[in-house]
């Protein structure tokens, strides 16, 4: 099995750590190029969307990319990486991939202080640590989409088909269950 790591901004470094934890290759994708060889599946990291959004258009990596998911590409968005997959954001006009049916608020919990940590229920995986920055909730959960975790009444984690995404940052901490959730949603285990 091989994952790309969108590696234009953000928390990517941290992904591919979790991941060489499971025994699993990734491979980082900065440039068109890197998109030639095939790979199993896509994690969209933290980081800003609006960042990774622009470098996304600027290095023509947007439309591949779209079609990749489109074409069933499984892939999996932390935070930043939730608000690129989401259809629409609440509080912002800007949209990206739109691939996943949930509306997401950016920014939900305060620009700068809204950084805080939780543990909670995620999937049937039991109480996960979950660090949060600057991080966005999902609003609206539309037809497809399975709620995986909620924090205090607010979605933190869903699931659409082969896309999965969190508002929190499972990279930032030791704790391997959201990673392994992914490699077995790839795997058709779940
Ligand atoms: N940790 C994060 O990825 C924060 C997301 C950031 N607030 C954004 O709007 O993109």
């Amino acid at each position: 099995m091989q994952i790309g790591v969108l590696a234009l901004q953000g928390a990517f470094i941290e992904h591919e750590q979790m991941l060489a934890k499971l025994g699993v290759s990734s491979f980082e994708i900065r440039c068109l190029d890197d998109l030639k060889k095939p790979f199993d599946g896509l994690i969209i990291p933290g980081g800003e969307s609006t960042v990774i959004g622009k470098l996304l258009f600027e290095l023509g990596l947007f439309e591949p990319i779209k079609k990749l998911i489109n074409d069933g590409l499984p892939t999996f968005g932390t935070c930043a990486g939730l608000l690129l997959l989401a259809d629409s954001i609440e509080n912002d006009t800007r949209k990206y991939f739109c691939s996943m049916n949930i509306e997401a608020v950016r920014n939900a919990y305060g620009r700068q202080l809204g950084s805080f940590y939780a543990e909670d229920s995620f999937a049937n995986e039991g109480k996960i640590p979950m660090t949060f920055i600057r991080a966005p909730y999902i609003s609206r959960v539309g037809d497809g989409v399975e709620v995986l975790a909620q924090v205090d009444g607010k979605t933190v984690a869903a699931r659409q088909g082969k896309q999965l995404v969190t508002a929190f940052h499972p990279e930032l901490n030791n704790d391997l269950t959201v990673h392994n959730y992914f490699i077995k949603m790839i795997n058709g285990e779940i």
